[in-house]
């Protein structure tokens, strides 16, 4: 199985090529993220929609902030224009920025006045998103004296600063990130590879762990195309897979998980801070192997495509299960039984729809808006087909 390239470097990597066209991508992501993000940065129009795309909206708000001469209002779905960009926009005004609220203050839609941004000193809080920090970063090689990035508070989701910082690295453009200061050379072109190829998703590896999990003792799954080195937090998989019984064996480009014979803890206990997209995997494959699950570290899923904690208490529930949620943590009572036939409300949130897909192993599912899935892995339920999975369309 080969699954889509990653989401997360496809767009850093695409807002990098608009700073320096001599790089080169290779398996560029598929999603409908990718695909607005090129978009939007290959528009001259005076309006661009980024629709759900989290990383395309607050990456693009720092680029078009720093592109001096252009205007353009830069906008989103529904949920987008619910989704706070304050301290993103509160920074880059410090840098010089000219950016205007068209709606609700410290949301899109922006109004943005492309600038030549100054820098390099800036201060930001950190706890909220990370995504407001890579988007600094990304733009902070053309900035003329670099980016002095001091953060402020708890730092979440800081694997994807890294991911950021380490793409910089291997296009040659100096940085360092120690304690709370991030620091990145100016660079006019890139020293370093002009070429790379965009790891596979680990994100979207996480539905196949859960499908392993929740198989016979000896099921196998291989997918390409991953590294033991990668730069996506959410490779933790590996390790927060184990207990559940799913072992991950690395050959040249690609993973291959196995099931194990060993019995299963009554329940898994882990601080999601810095891997907040693999929650809803977790937390549905607990459910579906009849142990408990304990996390902590979620205060960023209210604000993401849905607000990710109260979507899970729905449908669990929906589903017969036990769940207690709070504005930051999640409790799931171990040994339940899975109601049959149930319908699961997807949110507009593709998480939704394949972190429950397999719950279908356990009992008969369908789901709301099934291609939502779009969003990151658009290949999704065609890919589940190869691996025996049976679907059919049916209407709402
Ligand atoms: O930078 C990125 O590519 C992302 C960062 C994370 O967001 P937050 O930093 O807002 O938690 C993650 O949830 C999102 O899917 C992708
Ligand atoms: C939170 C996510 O995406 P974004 O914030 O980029 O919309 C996600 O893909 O789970």
């Amino acid at each position: 199985m080969t699954v889509t390239g990653s989401k997360s470097e496809t767009n850093r990597l695409l807002l990098l090529q608009a700073l320096f066209p001599e790089l080169e991508i290779d398996n560029i992501s598929n999603s409908d993220d990718a695909q607005v993000m090129q978009q939007g940065l290959a528009s001259d129009g005076a309006l661009v929609d980024i629709h759900h795309a989290g990383t395309a909206m607050r990456f693009l708000t720092a680029y078009f902030a720093s592109r001096a001469g252009r205007e353009v209002v830069l906008t989103g779905s529904e949920r987008m224009r619910q989704r706070p960009l304050e301290i993103l926009v509160d920074a880059l005004k410090d840098l010089g920025a000219e950016i205007t609220y068209e709606g609700k203050k410290g949301c899109p839609p922006l109004r943005i006045k492309g600038q030549h941004l100054k820098g390099p000193r800036v201060t930001m809080p950190a706890s909220v998103s990370s995504q407001y920090i890579s988007a600094l970063i990304l733009i902070g090689p053309s900035l003329p004296e670099g980016l002095e990035l001091t953060l402020e508070g708890n730092i979440t989701s800081m694997p994807y600063i890294h991911m950021t910082l380490g793409l910089l690295k291997r296009l040659g453009i100096q940085n360092s990130f120690t304690g709370n200061q991030i620091s990145i050379a100016p660079a006019q072109s890139i020293s370093g590879e002009r070429q790379i190829t965009v790891e596979s998703d680990w994100s979207s590896a996480s539905y196949y762990y859960s499908i392993v999990a929740l198989s016979e003792p000896g099921t196998r799954i291989t997918l390409r195309f991953y590294r033991e080195d990668s730069l996506q937090g959410d490779s933790a998989l590996v390790d927060l897979f184990k207990p559940l019984g799913v072992h991950t064996s690395f050959e040249a480009d690609r993973i291959t998980l196995s099931k194990g014979d060993e019995p299963l803890p009554p329940k898994i206990k882990h601080n999601l801070i810095q891997t907040p997209d693999l929650a809803q995997t977790l937390v549905a494959c607990c459910f579906g192997l009849g142990i408990g699950c304990d996390l902590t570290g979620l205060h960023t899923l209210k604000i993401k495509e849905t607000d990710r904690l109260q979507a899970l208490y729905n449908e669990i529930t929906k589903l017969g299960g036990s769940i207690r949620v709070t504005d930051r943590s999640l409790y799931l009572k171990p040994e339940h039984q899975m109601l049959s036939d149930k319908r699961i409300a997807t949110y507009n949130d593709h998480r939704m729809a394949m972190a429950f897909a397999p719950l279908a192993m356990v009992a008969p599912l369908s789901f709301e808006d099934a291609g939502v899935v779009s969003k990151s892995y658009p290949d999704f339920w065609k890919d589940l087909e190869v691996l025996g999975f049976t679907s059919e369309e049916v209407s709402e």
